[in-house]
């Protein structure tokens, strides 16, 4: 695993940004076919940085998504697609809107969907058709979940319906009016799921994912910090922040940022 440490929120959302950026446009120099390249997104504080910067290089010229496919990591259930508070209108309105994806490629779980094993079923096997995903940006929560795996999710899981913990309903209530709004289920791709991408590329800042940081990277492999199965995949990389390092021990951060000055993307 990489850990790559920026002094700010900003400079990880630079950071991150061009390596998608790079990835997107090394990917598709080289392939031999028409496969789009293939990319996992998720929703939350952490990743609007990286929007942002994705869809300034867009507007400047830099990079096209019209051959990029996506696959966003979990919706609310009972959401509709409209409802200002639901993944899809998160997405829209803060990426999709302003660069030139295809709507077609955009996908999204349907938190709506009648059958909900279905809908999960059929995501997966979307996700097959494309050849599975390229490279799955996730963020973390406090307590160590990555998309709506909470503490306790299989770490073999799949995309499937999860019931959220206590205090991701009181975490998350703050993008909402009140708590007592905040879906108390969810559909998400499993560990698994992205477990099987060929990168996993993680952000975490701020001071409130420091425990968490910890238990992905200096503890073992646990499903209560459901993170810490990224510690078994091939490649796998997290950008943080400064203040999010605050549990870790001083030798990992000079180990880390001494590695880093010897690399690029
Ligand atoms: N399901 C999402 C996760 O995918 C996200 O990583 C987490 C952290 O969000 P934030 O980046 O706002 O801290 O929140 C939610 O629970």
């Amino acid at each position: 695993m990489r850990l790559i440490i920026k002094d700010n929120s900003v400079q990880v959302g630079e950071y991150v940004s061009q390596l998608i950026k790079k990835r997107i446009l090394d990917y598709l120099k080289q392939r031999k076919d028409n496969r789009p390249f293939v990319l996992g997104l998720p929703t939350g504080s952490s990743p609007l940085p990286v929007y942002k910067r994705l869809v300034e290089m867009h507007k400047a010229g830099e990079i096209s998504f019209q051959d990029v496919v996506t696959f966003n990591m979990d919706e609310y259930v009972g959401l509709d697609r409209d409802h200002s508070f639901s993944y899809h209108y998160f997405m829209w309105t803060n990426f999709f809107n302003h660069i030139d994806i295809k709507k077609e490629n955009v996908h999204i779980l349907n938190g709506m969907a009648g059958d909900h094993v279905q809908e999960c079923a059929d995501y997966e096997a979307k996700i097959k058709s494309f050849g599975g995903i390229d490279l799955f940006l996730g963020g973390m929560g406090v307590d160590g979940h990555i998309a709506f795996n909470e503490p306790c999710s299989s770490l073999q899981s799949r995309t499937r319906i999860k019931t959220l913990t206590k205090d991701t309903i009181i975490v998350n209530s703050r993008f909402f009016e009140n708590i007592s709004q905040v879906p108390t289920q969810a559909l998400t791709v499993g560990v698994g799921t992205i477990m099987d991408s060929k990168e996993v590329v993680l952000i975490v800042t701020g001071h409130s994912k420091a425990m968490a940081l910890y238990k992905t990277i200096e503890e073992g492999v646990s499903h209560i910090w459901t993170a810490s199965a990224i510690q078994m995949h091939q490649k796998a990389m997290i950008v943080c922040d400064e203040d999010a390092t605050d549990e870790l021990k001083v030798k990992t951060v000079k180990y880390f940022k001494e590695v880093e000055s010897n690399l690029t993307y």
